[in-house]
């Protein structure tokens, strides 16, 4: 049968569940059944009208093409991305998804990170000592030394660098890149409201997390930001890839809804205060690639493992938040 006889049409949200289940085929239901809100999608039948190839968009992952046909591969995927209709509601359900489980990862956005990573070992060596104030601000990069199981200052092994952005100029101009700045915009955009020309930010943070480090435990941004609005994004650029092994971030899905109480840490986490997820809590570990940003509401449960890699560092950048100021 040649090419031409094959139908190609772009699917909407109601279709596709059939999609799911021709995929199922191909990639085992269990990976697609959590992410179909987000899919734009286009199915090719035969003559007969069975499926012979599917394409999905997933704003998450990426794309994603089933079809043994040669030629259709690309014509699926052509109908998937030129469907006004498919690509609104992908970027549309995307955004919903994030307000409603408070968290959303782009895997590899940014194909600059080991650039960025290189820069990042440029500024610690630039530094010129480091405190032991965690909360160090104001004045600043600050390089603030990391503790050991006993709470007591590691000398020489820094923990985070606090203001980065002023320690290095590659710092903002990674937060205020258009990819970063465009996703934040359609995050709020989705909320009904005008979205600003611009967002703001505020507040950014350097870990280098070497072997055996750690970053943070569990938290919700929105405590030490001092606010409980539900409507600031807090932002993670992870510059290498990130694992169980060497320190990825872990969420609780929809836990921006609800309230933790953050008491005083203690050993490797004795700087600042920290939350408990409850022990029905599903927790999820945010395993990326590097150059990935991972967008959240700063109301988000979440924490990043320990580094119990023999080698392995985990340079990540933080953003305190992001804000539509007239929409909070
Ligand atoms: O290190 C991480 O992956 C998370 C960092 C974080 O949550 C923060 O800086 O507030
Ligand atoms: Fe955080």
């Amino acid at each position: 049968m040649a090419p031409a006889d094959f139908v190609v049409e772009a699917l909407r949200g109601e279709h596709l569940e059939a999609a799911a289940r021709f995929l199922g085929a191909f990639a085992g239901p269990a990976r697609w059944e959590d992410r179909l809100r987000g899919v734009a999608a286009a199915v090719a039948r035969g003559e007969g009208g069975e499926v012979c190839g599917v394409a999905l968009l997933d704003p998450e992952m990426g794309w994603e093409v089933h079809c043994g046909i040669p030629g259709l591969g690309s014509r699926l995927v052509a109908a998937a991305s030129a469907s006004a209709a498919g690509a609104a509601f992908a970027a549309a359900s995307a955004s919903e998804a994030f307000w409603a489980r408070g968290f959303q990862a782009f895997p590899g956005l940014l194909a600059q990170a080991p650039l960025i990573r290189e820069k990042m070992d440029l500024m610690m060596r630039g530094a010129s000592g480091a405190t032991s104030d965690w909360n160090a601000v104001n004045e600043g990069a600050a390089f603030v030394s990391a503790v050991d199981e006993r709470g007591e200052v590691i000398p020489g092994r820094i923990l985070k660098v606090q203001a980065a952005a002023c320690a290095s100029s590659a710092v903002l101009e990674l937060f205020a890149s258009p990819q970063v700045v465009e996703r934040v915009r359609q995050l709020y955009e989705v909320l009904g409201q005008e979205a600003p020309k611009h967002v703001d930010v505020f507040g950014t943070k350097f870990f280098p997390m070497w072997p055996g480090g750690v970053s943070v435990h569990w938290h919700q941004d929105g405590h030490f930001f001092g606010t409980a609005s539900p409507r600031i994004i807090s932002c993670g650029i992870y510059l290498e890839d990130t694992d169980e092994e060497n320190g990825c971030l872990q969420v609780v899905p929809g836990s921006h809804t609800r309230s933790f109480e953050h008491v005083k840490g203690e050993g490797l986490h004795a700087q600042g205060e920290w939350a408990r997820p409850d022990d029905s809590d599903e927790i999820l570990d945010v395993v990326v690639p590097a150059g990935s940003v991972v967008l959240f509401n700063s109301r988000l449960l979440h924490s990043a493992r320990r580094n119990q890699h023999e080698t392995r560092t985990r340079y990540s950048l933080h953003l305190g938040r992001f804000f539509a100021a007239h929409i909070i």
